[in-house]
C-alpha cells in the first residue's frame, strides 16, 4: 500500500477555504493504486489534474509515477486551492505546474491531443444552478442539476486534450446517472470501466476510466 501524500503543511484552518481529502478523494487513491501497472506502462508524459483542491491526488500520482518525466499539470478554479497545490507539490518534492483557471481554460489549443493522463474529482453534487462556479470553497461541491453541470462542461474537452493512448479517470455519485455519461462518451469513441465504487454514507461514489476505442 502506497502511502497518503504529506499533507502536513495544511492546518485546519486551510480546510475552510479548500477542499479537505474525503471520502472520495481516497477512493481515487485506491483506484490508482489498482492501476499501477496500467500507469506505469502508460509512462505519461503530460499529466492534468483538474480541479486539485488540496493537491493530494496529484501528489499521491506524482508518486506512482516516480523519477519519470512527466510533466504534472493541475487546475483549479479556487486561487487557495491553486496554492495549497502549490504547497503540497513542495511538501513531497515534485514539480507542478499549477494554474489557477477555468476548467481547463488558457491550456487550449497548446495541449491539444497531448495528455496521457487526465483526472478529476469534480463538484458532483446536486445544488440550484446559482450555487456552480464560485471561486471559493462552495467549488468543490456545487454541481447544479443533477451534479452535472461543470462535468458535462467539462466532457467535451476530454476528446480535444488526451493523446491517442491517453486515459482520463473521474469520480462521479450514483446521482450524476453514471451510465449516461458512459453512454456520451462512447458517441465521443472512448470505451469506459469503474475502476472503483464505494458507498459513503448516502453517496455511492464511482471511479470511472474513459480510454479511447480501439480503431
Ligand atoms: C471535490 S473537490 C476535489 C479536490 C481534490 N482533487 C480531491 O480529490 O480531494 C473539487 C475541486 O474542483 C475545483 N473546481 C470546481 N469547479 C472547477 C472549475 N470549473 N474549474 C477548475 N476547478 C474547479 C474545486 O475548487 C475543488 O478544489
Amino acid at each position: 500500500m502506497l502511502p497518503t501524500p504529506d499533507l502536513s503543511h495544511l492546518k485546519r484552518k486551510d480546510y475552510e477555504f479548500v477542499y479537505e481529502p474525503a471520502e472520495d478523494t481516497f477512493l481515487f487513491l485506491d483506484a490508482f493504486e489498482d492501476e499501477v501497472n496500467f500507469l506505469k506502462e502508460l509512462q505519461p508524459t503530460i499529466s492534468l489534474e483538474i480541479g486539485s483542491g488540496s493537491g493530494c491526488v496529484t501528489a499521491f500520482v506524482g508518486k506512482i509515477l516516480g523519477e519519470s518525466n512527466c510533466l504534472k499539470y493541475c487546475t483549479d478554479i479556487n486561487p487557495k486551492a491553486a496554492r495549497a497545490t502549490q504547497g503540497t507539490a513542495k511538501q513531497n518534492q515534485l514539480s507542478v505546474d499549477i494554474i489557477e483557471t477555468h476548467l481547463v481554460s488558457g491550456l487550449l489549443p497548446r495541449l491539444e491531443g497531448q495528455i496521457d493522463l487526465m483526472y478529476f474529482n469534480p463538484p458532483y453534487v446536486l445544488t440550484p444552478s446559482e450555487e456552480v462556479g464560485s471561486h471559493s470553497v462552495e467549488a468543490a461541491w456545487a454541481g447544479g442539476i443533477d451534479g452535472r453541470e461543470v462535468i458535462d462542461e467539462f466532457l467535451p474537452y476530454i476528446k480535444r486534450l488526451l493523446s491517442a493512448k491517453g486515459a482520463f479517470y473521474m469520480v462521479v455519485v450514483n446521482e450524476n446517472k453514471p451510465d449516461e455519461i458512459r453512454e456520451i462518451m462512447k458517441n465521443e469513441g472512448f470505451d469506459s470501466s469503474v475502476v472503483r465504487t464505494r458507498l459513503a454514507g448516502r453517496e455511492k461514489l464511482f471511479i470511472l476510466k474513459f480510454v479511447r476505442t480501439a480503431p
